[in-house]
C-alpha cells in the first residue's frame, strides 16, 4: 500500500502537502510513506481506527513533535513553496500560518478577551489594532453575541462548546492559512457539535481545514475530501462521497461501514 495524493502535488490549489513522510517514535514507525495534499478552501477529514496515526500526522503539520524526545522524521512537508522543517522557519512562524484546535478546548485561565489578545501580543500585533481583531475573530467564530458583554469573564466559565468556539477564534485571530482540528467536537453535545460544524463550513471560504474525526457522519456532512489511514499508512484518499459510497479498497469499505474501529 502506498500513500495517495488527493490533489496533484503541482496543483496550484494545493496549500499543504506531505511527501514521502515517515515518522518514528524510538524504534516504532508510526507514519509510513505518507503522500498527501490538502487544497485551499477545502475541508479534508482524516479518518481511521484508533492508533493509526491521524493525530501524529496532524501534529507534524504544526511542528508539534519538535520537543518530543526520540522522534525521527524523514520526508518533506510543504506549505506552498516552503519546506516546514528546513527553510529556517521558527515554530512561531509556522504556527502563525498553521493554527491548531485540539480535542479538548484549552482556553488559558484568563479572560475571554485575554485569550485572544495573548497570541496577538506575542506575534507583535500593534496594541491599537488588537481590539478590532479580537471582536472580528469572535464574530467570525459565531460567539460574539454570547460573550460581547462579558469579555473580562474568565474563559474557563464558558460552556464546553463556547470554549471550543473561543479556541477557534483564538486560532483565526492570527489569520492563519491552514487550521488543523483534532477531534474538535468529541467532547461536545449534539447542539454544540452542529454549531461547530456550521462554523467549520463557513471558515473554509477563507482557510484550508484538516480535521481528524471518528464521527463518520461528521466527515460526510462537512468534508470535501477524506483520507483513510490504517496502521500508519494512507490506504485511500479522495472526494468524501467516493470514500463512503464507492471505496476502492476493502479495508476502507469495512471501516466506513463500521465493521471495525
Ligand atoms: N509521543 C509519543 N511517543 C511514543 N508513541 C507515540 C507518541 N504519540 C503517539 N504515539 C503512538 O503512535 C501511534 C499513533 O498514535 P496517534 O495518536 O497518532 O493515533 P490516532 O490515529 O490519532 O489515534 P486516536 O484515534 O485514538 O486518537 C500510537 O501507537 C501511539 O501510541
Amino acid at each position: 500500500m502506498c500513500g495517495i495524493n488527493i490533489a496533484g502535488m503541482s496543483d496550484t490549489a494545493t496549500k499543504l502537502s506531505a511527501q514521502s513522510l515517515n515518522l518514528w517514535f524510538g524504534s516504532k514507525q508510526v507514519l509510513k510513506n505518507i503522500n498527501v495534499a490538502f487544497n485551499k478552501n477545502e475541508i479534508t477529514a482524516l479518518i481511521g481506527p484508533s492508533g493509526c496515526g491521524k493525530s501524529t500526522l496532524l501534529r507534524t503539520f504544526n511542528r508539534m513533535h519538535d520537543l518530543v524526545p526520540d522522534v525521527r522524521i524523514e520526508g518533506e512537508i510543504s506549505l506552498e513553496d516552503h519546506n516546514l522543517y528546513e527553510d529556517g522557519l521558527s515554530v512561531t512562524q509556522v504556527r502563525r500560518r498553521i493554527g491548531m484546535v485540539f480535542q479538548k478546548a484549552n482556553p488559558f485561565p484568563k479572560s475571554i478577551y485575554e485569550n485572544i489578545n495573548y497570541g496577538l501580543k506575542i506575534n507583535n500585533i500593534p496594541a491599537a489594532d488588537r481590539k478590532g481583531i479580537i471582536e472580528n475573530a469572535l464574530k467570525e467564530s459565531y460567539i460574539w453575541d454570547e460573550v460581547k458583554d462579558e469579555l473580562q469573564k474568565p474563559a474557563t466559565r464558558l460552556s464546553g462548546g463556547q470554549q471550543q468556539r473561543l479556541c477557534i477564534a483564538r486560532a483565526v485571530a492570527l489569520r492563519p492559512e491552514v487550521i488543523l482540528m483534532d477531534e474538535p467536537c468529541s467532547a461536545l453535545d449534539p447542539l454544540s457539535t452542529s454549531k461547530i460544524e456550521e462554523l467549520i463550513l463557513k471558515l473554509k471560504k477563507d482557510y484550508t481545514i484538516v480535521i481528524v474525526t471518528h464521527n463518520m457522519q461528521q466527515a460526510q456532512r462537512i468534508a470535501d475530501k477524506t483520507v483513510f489511514m490504517y496502521l500508519g499508512e494512507i490506504i485511500e484518499a479522495g472526494p468524501t462521497a467516493n470514500i463512503f459510497e464507492h471505496p476502492q479498497n476493502e479495508l476502507t469499505g469495512n471501516y466506513v461501514q463500521g465493521h471495525f474501529g
